[in-house]
C-alpha cells in the first residue's frame, strides 16, 4: 500500500442540514443542549444519516512502541514500562480497560515497536515494525522502508476495524518517551520553539525537563528540514507507533468513520495526518485538552474545540473514552428525543436569524 492517500470527502452536508433542522424540532429550546447539539449533528453528517444511529461498536486501537530518545534521559519512567504496560492492557488492568468498559468500547492492543523480549500474542505483534526507534536528536527514527511499513500498518488497522464493524474509532498510545517526538512533530508543523512544546510528560523534574528541551531542540533542527514532507517528517522525528497512528487517523477519514482524538501524542499524529490527507480532520473531534502545552497548539492548528478539560495526561485513549459517553448522548438525543409535534408540546417564538448565536459564542466551533 502506498503512502499516498486519496481525496478526503467531507461529512455529508445535506445530512448536516437535516440534523440541524431536526434539532429545532426536538422538545427543548433551540440550542439549549449547547455543544452537545453540534456533536450530534457531526455524528449524523459522518454517518450520512439523520437521525443518527447509536454507536454499535466504538473501538480503541492502542498503538504501543518504544522510543530511542529515552536513552537521553527524557522520561520519569524507564523504557521497560512500555512492555510491562502492554501486558497490563492485555490482562485488562489498565485505565483504558476500565474506562472502555464503562463507556461501552472495546480495546485492541497493537505492538508497533515495543522493545521487549516478552512473547506477545500474534494478534498483538502482527503489525510490528521494529524494536524501539532511532534517537531522534542525532539520527532518524526509522528507515524509509520502516516508515512506509508503519503507514501501511496504520491504514490496514483502520481498514480492519471499519470492515469489522467499528463505527467510532479512538487511537490510544503507550510508549515511554513518546511525548518527546510528539513535541518535535508539533513544533515542526506549527513553527513553534522548543520551550513552547516541552511539557512534563509522565511527571519529569526540572533537570529531566532541561535534557528533554535539549533533545527537542536538536531533533527539531533535523526535523525542520523535512517539515514540508509528512512521510519524511515521520521517518526523521516520529516512530513506528506515531507513523502508524497518523495513517490510521487519515484512513479513518478515507473510510468515512468518525474519530475521537485523545491527548498530545495522538494530537501530534493527527497534525501529520492532516498533512498526509488534507481534510481528514473534518472526521475528528477533540475529546479533551491535555495538560501538555503542545496539545493546545494542535487544537488551535486543527481548529478543534476540546469537549473536556480535565487535566488529563495519561494517554492510552483515556481522554477520548472520558468523552465517549457525551458523544453517545449527543447522538442518541438527536435520534431518540420526541419532536414538539409528536409530544404535543407548544413551540415558542424563538425566531433568531442564523447569524445570532444565542449561546454567546463568537463564530462556529468544532
Ligand atoms: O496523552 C497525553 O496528553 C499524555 C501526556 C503525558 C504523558 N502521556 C503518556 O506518558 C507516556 C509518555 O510520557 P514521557 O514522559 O515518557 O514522554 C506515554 O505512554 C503517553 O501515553 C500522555
Ligand atoms: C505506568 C504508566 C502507564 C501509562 N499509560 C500511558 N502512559 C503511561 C506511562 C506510565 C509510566
Amino acid at each position: 500500500m502506498s503512502t499516498e492517500f486519496p481525496h478526503i470527502p467531507t461529512p455529508d452536508a445535506a445530512t448536516h442540514r437535516a440534523a440541524e433542522a431536526r434539532h429545532l424540532e426536538l422538545t427543548k429550546p433551540p440550542g439549549s443542549l449547547g455543544r452537545l447539539e453540534e456533536l450530534g449533528v457531526w455524528v449524523s453528517a459522518c454517518q450520512g444519516q439523520c437521525p443518527p444511529r447509536p454507536f454499535a461498536r466504538p473501538r480503541v486501537v492502542l498503538f504501543a512502541g518504544d522510543h530511542g530518545i529515552t536513552a537521553q534521559g527524557v522520561s520519569a519512567f524507564p523504557a521497560e514500562v512500555t512492555g510491562q504496560m502492554v501486558a497490563n492492557f492485555l490482562a485488562g488492568g489498565a485505565a483504558v480497560n476500565v474506562m472502555a468498559s464503562v463507556a461501552g468500547a472495546t480495546v485492541r492492543v497493537v505492538d508497533l515497536g515495543v522493545d521487549t523480549d516478552a512473547e506477545l500474542p500474534e494478534h498483538v505483534t502482527a503489525h510490528k515494525i521494529r524494536r524501539s526507534s532511532g534517537s531522534i536528536d542525532r539520527e532518524d527514527a526509522l528507515t524509509d522502508a520502516e516508515v512506509d511499513a508503519a503507514i501501511a500498518a496504520g491504514r490496514a488497522l483502520a481498514d480492519e476495524e471499519v470492515d469489522g464493524g467499528a463505527d467510532l474509532l479512538i487511537a490510544g498510545e503507550m510508549g515511554i518517551g513518546n511525548t518527546t517526538p510528539a513535541a518535535v512533530l508539533i513544533a515542526a508543523l506549527s513553527g513553534s520553539e522548543p520551550v513552547a512544546v516541552v511539557g512534563r510528560g509522565t511527571g519529569i523534574d526540572d533537570q529531566t525537563w532541561m535534557r528533554k528541551a535539549t533533545a527537542v531542540r536538536d531533533a527539531l533542527r533535523r526535523a525542520r528540514r523535512v517539515s514540508a514532507h509528512p512521510v519524511a517528517l515521520l521517518r526523521t522525528a516520529g516512530s513506528a507507533d506515531i507513523a502508524a497512528m497518523a495513517a490510521f487517523l487519515a484512513q479513518a477519514a478515507v473510510r468515512k468513520t468518525p474519530v475521537l482524538l485523545d491527548g498530545v501524542v495522538v494530537g501530534a499524529a493527527a497534525l501529520v495526518a492532516e498533512e498526509l490527507a488534507p481534510g481528514a480532520s473534518e472526521w475528528w473531534r477533540a475529546a479533551h485538552k491535555s495538560v501538555e502545552p503542545a496539545h493546545a497548539l494542535v487544537l488551535e492548528q486543527l481548529n478543534l474545540t476540546p469537549i473536556l478539560d480535565l487535566d488529563l495526561r495519561l494517554g492510552e485513549g483515556t481522554g477520548a473514552l472520558a468523552a465517549l459517553p457525551l458523544l453517545s448522548m449527543a447522538t442518541r438525543v438527536l435520534g431518540e428525543m420526541s419532536t414538539f409535534a409528536d409530544a404535543g408540546v407548544s413551540e415558542g417564538e424563538v425566531r433568531l436569524p442564523a447569524t445570532v448565536d444565542v449561546n454567546g459564542r463568537n463564530g462556529g466551533w468544532r
